[in-house]
């Protein structure tokens, strides 16, 4: 016999919402006793009573075994889900920045109080992506996890490579769809998908790591020239997270938009959907897809974590526990495509070797091989420069599976 969970529900937004039509569906051995959110004037589609703006209603009520955390508000969702875990209920969250940004904290908490914090929903969507990686590739080595892994910024590629729209108008679509954050340069300039990589990353690898030590550089800067320039060469642009174990010593992690070619599984993700591509060494290439945002996707993966409480499922973190060498590291060696206005941008960057140049009229790129280090030290002056830059495996010829990115002196 399952047991019975009587929840306290803290955001009733987006996902909050998308959650509670999905559980009143259900006969499930749980209900859903108070809902904290943040504006008391704010029509509601549930009784009033059901609300409070007093946190301390839940978190102080010793009925309520479980708390579901899907709030807009990184350092309030932070004390939420430690004051719950500290106190002894077992927490479900989708506040992918929130648990990247505090994982080290949040893994010593459940520890120290027993306790349980599950987060499928923080990455991708309504994909499985963590449990899997918990799970399944418990004994797996892992030679990287790449994907889509934010619906926002997919659905304005798709947007704008399949139906023309402009880059603003298609934002202003994903933000009323209820897919973008409450700041979207969250989403366009590539953090979420970075928030979300580092979690896949402790799962896969058992390294927390610093989300501010990881490049994400996004698509604001993405100009018709260079989805011109992927339209002729059959390829698509995609922003693609990715973690890669480059030999038995180092990971990398970045985010990238880049070139996909029509023989990835990327090619064809399109919209809110996310897609996870995860190169395993025995299991080879395996490939999940699903959507990436959303109320009632997002809220199936909740729901999917709030079933598993009841039978008191907790994350184990295998790998990160197990006697693990394994390091991060940016230093490595990766090929992108630069497309740019200034000569001392080129230079700044440093590239080890230049495959290709182009120059025609303000048109201007380079495709070559650089350090990651050196687009970190010089991310300031991309942005200012209105520079594009992409992981450009597909334009040196090999696949992200076959890519040699090799680790330098470390
Ligand atoms: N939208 C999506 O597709 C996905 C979102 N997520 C994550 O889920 C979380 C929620 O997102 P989403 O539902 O879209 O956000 P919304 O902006 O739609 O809703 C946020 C909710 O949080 C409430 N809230 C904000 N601050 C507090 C606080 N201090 N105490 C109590 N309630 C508070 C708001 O209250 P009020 O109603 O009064 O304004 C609102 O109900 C975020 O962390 C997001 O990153 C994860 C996966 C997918
Ligand atoms: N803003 C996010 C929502 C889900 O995590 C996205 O667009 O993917």
């Amino acid at each position: 016999m399952s047991k019975k969970l009587n929840i306290g529900l803290f955001g009733f937004g987006v996902v909050g919402q998308g959650l509670y039509d999905i559980i009143k569906t259900k006969n499930l051995n749980l209900e859903i006793v108070k809902i904290a959110i943040k504006n008391p004037e704010k029509d509601r589609s549930l009784p009033k009573e059901l609300f409070t703006t007093d946190r301390d209603e839940i978190l102080n009520n010793p009925d309520i075994n479980t708390v579901v955390e899907l709030i807009n508000d990184t350092e309030a969702a932070f004390e939420i889900v430690s004051r719950a875990l500290s106190s002894g209920k077992n927490v479900v969250s989708a506040s992918k920045k929130m648990i990247a940004t505090y994982l080290n904290e949040l893994i010593e908490l459940q520890e120290k109080y027993g306790t349980s914090l599950l987060y499928e929903g923080a990455v991708c969507g309504s994909i499985p992506i963590i449990r899997n990686l918990e799970e399944y590739y418990d004994n797996e080595l892992l030679h990287s996890i790449s994907g889509i892994f934010n619906g926002s910024s997919n659905y304005i590629l798709s947007k704008g490579y399949l139906e023309n729209l402009d880059y603003n108008t298609a934002l202003k679509q994903a933000q009323d769809l209820g897919f973008a954050e409450t700041d979207p340069t969250m989403d366009v300039g590539g953090y979420d998908a970075k928030y979300k990589l580092i979690i896949a990353a402790a799962h896969a690898y058992g390294v927390v790591i610093d989300p501010e030590e990881v490049l994400n550089i996004g698509i604001q800067n993405l100009a018709p020239n260079d989805l011109q320039y992927a339209r002729e060469k059959k390829l698509k642009i995609k922003l693609v997270p990715v973690a890669k174990e480059l030999d038995d010593k180092h990971v990398t992690l970045f985010v990238l938009p880049k070139f996909v070619n029509e023989t990835e599984f990327l090619y064809n993700v399109e919209y809110e959907y996310n897609g996870v591509t995860v190169q395993a060494a025995f299991a080879d290439q395996q490939f999940f897809f699903g959507k990436g945002a959303g109320g009632h996707p997002t809220g199936s993966a909740v729901l999917s974590d709030i079933a598993a409480l009841r039978y008191d499922y907790q994350y184990e973190y295998k790998k990160a526990k197990a006697v693990n060498n394994l390091q991060f590291t940016n230093n490595v060696a990766i090929n992108i495509y630069l497309r740019y206005e200034d000569e001392a941008l080129v230079e700044a960057l440093e590239f080890e070797y230049i495959q290709e140049r182009f120059y025609s009229g303000n048109y201007k790129f380079v495709i070559g091989k650089i350090n990651l280090q050196k687009l970190i030290y010089n991310q300031q002056r991309i942005a200012e420069n209105k520079a594009f830059v992409a992981f450009a495996d597909q334009l040196t010829g090999v696949s992200l599976a076959s890519a040699k990115l090799q680790a330098a002196e470390v």
